[in-house]
């Protein structure tokens, strides 16, 4: 069945830290570009891979990969909260091939989703209920994460799923590049945001109004070259840019979670979402890569790309 990809950076950053108006003018033009290649691809269903910054899941029952049966936007950073399209039926067929194929996805009848999927949806399709979604998490924050190979195999098998409905599916992964952004993390968080961790759902409007606002001091502290979080890698993200483009995919499983922080920093591992939806477009065959943009925006923390692709 027809299947496209689009795969792109997210940033709560966008609209609060901006670049230069030439650069913002760039990224709107890729989007832009991403958005008519959807439109004429006209989907009836977005498998979307994303990530999730504990808003959603948290270290009270953390699986490495959730596939959502109906979720609802948290409505982090301005994007929409409510309720996703999510389309049921088409959820579960996914699922039950995953499982299948021996990935032990978890599976949710409420899932809890934030701006990894709602960006992504928006700025994509117009809407968190635009087309018709499966929403996949793909924990890429909450360490230990599994190897990254696993993260080939669930694509694999999504896409195998996908191909055996009658749909025109979009796969969509959302995820920066490099980048580490200050999102905490359980072993090195004092104790009442380790809590937050563990179960931090539904914080107040000034809880969330505080967060947010920590991350946008350090876009701008990060951009001013004052922050202590590790620096963009242009390089590191270009070469997966190369990789992901060449459809040697295999090539990834050896690469190891702690040499993604070393290179690429913490959120990095977003990534993941990118590496699934690739290989959910190889399991119907080869692939081209039909458009490819790329730029290191600080004012953002992430190594910002977009990425559309067809099978040959
Ligand atoms: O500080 C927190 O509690 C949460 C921080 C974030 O949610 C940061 C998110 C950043 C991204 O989504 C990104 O990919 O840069
Ligand atoms: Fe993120």
């Amino acid at each position: 069945m027809p299947v496209a990809l689009c795969t792109m950076s997210h940033s709560p950053l966008m609209g609060r830290n901006d670049p230069d108006a030439s650069i913002v003018a760039e990224v709107d033009a890729a989007f832009a570009d991403a958005r008519a290649f959807i439109a004429d691809f006209a989907p009836d269903l977005v498998v979307i891979f994303a990530p999730d910054h504990y808003n959603g899941v948290f270290y009270d029952l953390l699986p490495p990969f959730c596939i959502g049966a109906a979720a609802q936007s948290v409505g982090d950073y301005g994007t929409q909260a409510g309720p996703l399209d999510v389309d049921r039926d088409a959820a579960y067929r996914i699922a039950r091939t995953v499982l299948a194929a021996g990935v032990d996805t978890a599976f949710s009848e409420r899932m809890h989703v934030d701006h990894g999927f709602a960006q992504a949806l928006e700025l994509l399709t117009g809407s968190i209920t635009a087309v018709p979604t499966v929403p996949i998490f793909i924990n890429s924050v909450g360490e230990p994460l599994c190897p990254v190979s696993r993260i080939r195999l669930l694509g694999n098998a999504v896409g195998q799923a996908a191909a055996a409905l009658d749909r025109r599916v979009l796969l969509v992964g959302s995820g920066g590049l490099s980048h580490d952004p200050p999102v905490p993390r359980l072993d090195t968080a004092p104790p009442p945001v380790r809590e937050t961790l563990i179960s931090g759902r539904n914080p107040t409007p000034e809880q969330r109004a505080a967060r947010e606002q920590r991350v946008i001091d350090a876009g701008r502290d990060f951009a001013a070259g004052v922050a202590t979080i590790q620096p963009l890698n242009p390089g590191w993200d270009r070469n997966l840019l190369t990789v992901l483009a060449s459809g040697e995919l295999d090539e990834i499983d050896s690469w190891t979670n702690d040499w993604f922080v070393e290179q690429a920093g913490h959120s990095s591992h977003e990534v993941r979402t990118w590496i699934a939806a690739y290989a959910a477009l190889a399991a119907q065959g080869a692939y081209r890569v039909r458009s490819s943009y790329y730029r290191p925006i600080p004012e953002w923390i992430a190594g910002f790309a977009v990425t559309t692709a067809l099978p040959e």
